[in-house]
């Protein structure tokens, strides 16, 4: 019921279109319920007295209803559509817009396929249902309700007895609606993970290649269709126990109302225009609750598919900015403090249900700081950088070297303490202007499927060409983009493919340039690159550097040679801290990395 009250809000501003829409159907309905009456009076005013004129002026009365009845679907069905298709372009406008607002942590466990299938066919049900279903059970209950006043005013004993059937009818309905209900829910949420497994294999389609698992992808997939598949013939049993039943039930009023209506015609207890008429109007009762079936199913759906959009437009987005609009960014210089940071990434209280008691969370709650405190991914960090510093952050893999960039830009927020920049916390600046202040560039680079010139403007798509050109060519990807067939306007794939890995970070690197952001973020930058283009990224980026504070993330020392300060990560602490020289004459991770990777050089890997 909330669900349907809830998509009625969405109707609501289609208001007026509704109100003709329906008005029109009434119109329809009462054409409908006056065709038959005429009928009766062409036999029982016109045949049975000869009065061809009478018959002539009837005729012409029913061509005229017929043509306004013409006429006014005509326009219902355009207005039918058109609110359809408005709750339709609000729901995906409202969930697309939500889905940019939803933080990281709602992505690192939301599986695409399901968001995919729930902003194309789960809303498609809930149109269906609004434009088409809705609708028509209002007509066809208009029109039964009609029919009955109708009928029982002509003859009221063979009406009622024409309706002995529909309880029993009303039964098979309700049980059938029953069983469709859970059924529709599993299609719809089998939909779902279909659409994840064909969009993981067609994203991953390398991986399954190179690994040559094609045939365990198929059986995969195979096995998600035929659920589907089992789950839709199930569905089309219940239909198919249930709408022949439906059907002979209707049939059955119409024969009912036959024999009883001769009957009363034969003991002069009925007019042969009001038998007549009658035939007539028995489609009135049976049309209705024939498409009731159809309706029910079409309600069922949308009853199930509303919830799957809903919960993503209802998932909370905890970072924000602040509710006063936050701080202005324009004149971020780039002072970098984390003050006692402690981060981890599940939070116990993201998992729990909303209603969850009180009293319970607090008794969990003890134990909820310690498993935190253990499940933390950084702890205690303190760290104080001056603006336009360049600082290095070291350390092994799953150290967190990125959780800690990661705060940086909110794309998650601390646990504890606080991560400041110009003295104020992260958290009370406007987002999108913070996130326009740092300029990262990615581990994994992601590319459009767009120009390269496109690409690189991403972040200032006003950018000129001058200026892309320019940071084209501080990252060293210039000369290349110009060799391509269509230069900057030349088309590359949705991951960037037709550009190798080294490519694909030099354009991400032009696209953080670009952005001149008072902050730099090279996550990895130049991992992908060989040591001479390296080398020569280098020699722009420190003119790139100047001025702004620059977190350069790395496993190559050559790359961190120019760093102010580095910062040796250790399972989420910070062990050391220093400059080149001072953490050379230290005994520790960065002295061992450097050791390390001067043998291997001396050994020529
Ligand atoms: N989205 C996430 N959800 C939960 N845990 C995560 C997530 N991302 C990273 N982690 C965990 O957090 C820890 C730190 O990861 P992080 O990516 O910050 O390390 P890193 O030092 O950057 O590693 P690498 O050098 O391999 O990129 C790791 O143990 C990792 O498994």
């Amino acid at each position: 019921m909330a669900t349907l009250l809830r998509l009625l809000k969405y109707v609501r501003p289609s208001a007026m279109l509704a109100v003709v829409t329906l008005a029109l159907m009434f119109i329809a309905t009462l054409i409908d319920l006056l065709a038959p009456w005429v009928l009766r009076k062409v036999f029982d005013d016109g045949i049975s007295k000869n009065d061809m004129h009478m018959v002539l002026l009837l005729v012409l009365a029913l061509l005229g209803l017929q043509v306004g009845k013409s006429l006014g679907n005509f326009v219902q069905g355009y207005t039918q559509e058109l609110i359809g298709q408005n709750v339709v372009f609000t729901l995906r406008k409202q969930m697309y817009a939500h889905l940019q607002r939803l933080p990281f942590k709602y992505y690192d466990k939301a599986q695409t396929g399901q968001l995919m299938s729930r902003m194309t066919g789960d809303i498609e049900a809930v149109k269906n249902f609004v434009g088409f279903g809705g609708m028509m059970l209002v007509a066809g209950m208009a029109t039964f309700v009609g029919t009955l006043i109708f009928m029982c005013s002509m003859q009221w004993q063979v009406t009622l007895l024409s309706l002995s059937p529909i309880p029993v009818l009303l039964l098979v309905m309700w049980m059938f609606s029953n069983k469709v209900g859970p059924a529709w829910g599993r299609i719809r949420e089998q939909m779902g993970r279909l659409t994840t497994t064909l969009q993981e294999n067609i994203s991953g389609i390398r991986v399954v290649k190179a690994f040559a698992s094609e045939g365990k992808e198929k059986s995969k997939f195979a096995g998600r269709n035929e659920q589907n598949f089992e789950t839709n013939m199930h569905r089309a049993r219940l239909e198919a126990n249930a709408f022949p039943l439906m059907g002979f039930l209707g049939g059955l009023t119409f024969l009912i109302m036959i024999w009883v209506g001769a009957v009363y015609v034969a003991n002069d207890k009925m007019s042969l225009g009001t038998f007549m008429a009658f035939q007539w109007y028995t489609w009135g009762i049976i049309w209705p609750l024939n498409m009731l079936g159809w309706q029910i199913n079409i309600f069922q759906q949308a009853l199930k598919a509303a919830p799957r959009v809903f919960e993503v437009i209802d998932t909370k987005v905890d970072i924000e900015s602040p509710e006063d609009g936050g701080i202005d960014t324009a004149n971020i210089r780039g002072v970098v403090k984390f003050q006692n940071v402690t981060f981890a990434f599940d939070k116990k209280d993201d998992e729990q249900p909303e209603d969850a008691s009180k009293k319970e969370a607090a008794a969990a709650s003890e134990l909820e700081l310690t498993q935190q405190e253990t499940s933390a991914v950084l702890h205690n960090i303190q760290l104080d950088i001056k603006q336009g510093e360049v600082v290095a952050v070291l350390g092994a893999t799953g150290s967190g070297k990125s959780s800690l960039i990661a705060l940086l830009s909110r794309f998650y927020d601390v646990s504890d303490g606080s991560v400041q920049i110009d003295g104020i916390d992260v958290r009370d600046y406007e987002l999108e202007g913070l996130r326009r202040s740092i300029g990262i560039v990615p581990q994994e680079t992601f590319l459009f499927s767009a120009s390269i010139r496109d690409n690189i403007a991403f972040g200032r798509p006003d950018a000129t060409q001058e200026q892309i050109e320019n940071a084209a060519k501080k990252a060293q990807i210039h000369e290349f983009i110009v060799n391509m067939p269509y230069g900057y306007d030349t088309l590359i794939g949705e991951r960037g493919v037709g550009l190798s890995g080294g490519q694909r970070q030099r354009v991400a690197l032009a696209r953080a340039i670009l952005m001149d952001p008072p902050i730099l973020v090279l996550d990895e930058a130049t991992a992908s690159v060989d040591t001479a283009t390296e080398s020569a990224i280098h020699e722009g980026l420190l003119e790139v550097m100047k001025g702004r504070t620059t977190f350069i993330i790395a496993q190559r020392l050559s790359s961190i040679r120019r760093a102010d300060r580095i910062i040796v990560l250790d399972n989420g602490r910070i062990v050391q801290q220093g400059t080149h020289r001072e953490l050379n004459e230290q005994d520790g991770f960065f002295r061992r990395l450097l050791e390390r990777q001067e043998m291997a050089s001396a050994s020529g890997h």
